[in-house]
């Protein structure tokens, strides 16, 4: 197969849904607020209006500073949380608190929910006192807990079943970003519960993705995350690495922008490669991690040209092949091993016979379509 036609052509299409996509940064959400009307309700930062009560659900590392920002911004907010010693804080900067999340639900228009996993997010908004048993037509319920797909859309069907709307939101960025009102949100749902709570979103986050049906947001959040799962761990390795063997200038010079930029293009290739495949827009993952903690300019310069499978040379893959064998036989020679790094190289090796040596190095990627491939048609 042609390498130009693989995204297109060699995985299933991706979900027509997601043509239906909205970006929108905070600049240009309080670029629109300037026309927005201010009749009643809550007037948000930038003149944004949002009407009605909101709930939060889970007060945790990411919850409480988004409910806080919530609080700050002007919001009448009701909180809940399991150890209810934790609302304290929110309660002292003048939110309510209800003793279930079905009495938050029952007494808010909107709901919020940042719970650790699946098992708690689904026990708090499907469980016994959980949040769908205070829900009712025009009500909203939006989960901005990290989940899979499969446990979003149960938790959608319970919240849909009582006439309420539910949009999933997961978002990207840590506890400063929270703190800041600098997150990502990856949305979907329903639409117009999205447009309904973008005010919300905009007080606690820089930008916000609309990505049609539940179950998108999730995927893309766990794409991005993998991908950042994987830098991170590459770079774990390189500060243990450098201490371990004292080789600060070597580590320094040669070995982590080496180490760096071959794995993160493999990271980022897989990320691209699995988006795709379950139905995602890599253009999207691209646009998601170049706002988020693990931006790098490669992945926005070389991003889009990989998705069209274009691989112009700028560092020619049999260079950075090279490299990662020289680096390898370098730390043989200390005796440290970088598994990250002998993984990266085979496939950059499986490139090379490809006939890719004289691309650029992302060429890497159609050494991960060749295995996928390879696997599909076993
Ligand atoms: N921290 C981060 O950098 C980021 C985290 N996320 C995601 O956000 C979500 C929250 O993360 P974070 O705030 O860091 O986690 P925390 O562990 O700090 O908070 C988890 C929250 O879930 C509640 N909870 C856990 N189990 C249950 C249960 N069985 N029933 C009811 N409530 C429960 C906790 O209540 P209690 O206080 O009683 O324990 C707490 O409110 C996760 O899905 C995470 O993957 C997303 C982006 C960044
Ligand atoms: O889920 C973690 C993040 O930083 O995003």
């Amino acid at each position: 197969m042609p390498a130009a036609a693989f995204f297109s052509a060699a995985l299933p299409p991706p979900s027509r849904t997601l043509s239906r996509r909205l970006v929108v940064s905070r600049a240009a959400a309080a670029a629109a607020s300037a026309s927005a009307s201010s009749s009643s309700g809550w007037q948000g930062g930038g003149g944004v209006e949002f009407q009605g009560k909101v709930g939060f659900l889970g007060l945790g590392i990411m919850g409480a500073p988004m409910a806080s920002n919530l609080i700050k911004a002007g919001c009448d907010v009701t909180v809940w949380n399991r150890t209810k010693s934790k609302c304290d804080p929110l309660l002292s900067l003048g939110a309510k608190y209800e003793p279930t999340p079905a009495q938050v639900a029952s007494s808010c228009d909107v709901t919020f929910a940042m719970l650790a996993d699946p098992q708690s997010a689904a026990e708090v908004a499907c469980g016994s006192s959980g949040a769908a048993e205070g829900l009712a037509p025009g009500k909203g319920y939006v989960d901005v807990s990290t989940v899979d797909g499969a446990t979003s859309k149960l938790i959608g069907e319970r919240i849909t079943s009582t006439g309420a709307s539910f949009l999933e939101a997961p978002v990207s960025g840590s506890k400063k970003p929270a703190e800041d009102g600098l997150l990502i949100f990856l949305t979907a749902g329903d639409e117009s519960l999205y447009k309904r709570v973008a005010p919300l979103l905009d007080v606690m986050g820089k930008s916000r993705f609309y990505l049609g049906d539940v179950g998108n947001g999730a995927a893309m959040k766990l794409v991005v995350n993998m991908v950042m799962g994987r830098w991170h761990k590459i770079i774990r390795y390189l500060v243990h690495f450098k201490f371990e063997q004292n080789l600060w200038m070597l580590s320094l010079n040669v070995l982590v922008p080496l180490v760096k930029y071959c794995s993160m293009m493999v990271s980022f290739s897989e990320g691209l490669l699995l988006s795709e495949k379950v139905g995602l827009d890599p253009n999207t993952l691209v646009e998601v991690i170049s706002q988020g903690a693990i931006s790098a300019p490669m992945f926005s310069l070389k991003g889009p040209s990989m998705v069209k499978a274009a691989y112009p040379p700028a560092f020619p893959l049999k260079h950075q092949q090279k490299d990662l064998r020289l680096a390898l036989a370098l730390a043989e020679s200390v005796s440290q091993s970088i598994p990250t790094v002998a993984a990266a190289n085979e496939l950059y090796k499986a490139a090379k016979s490809l006939g890719l040596s004289d691309h650029d190095f992302s060429a890497v990627i159609e050494a991960l379509k060749a295995k996928v491939q390879s696997q599909s048609s076993q």
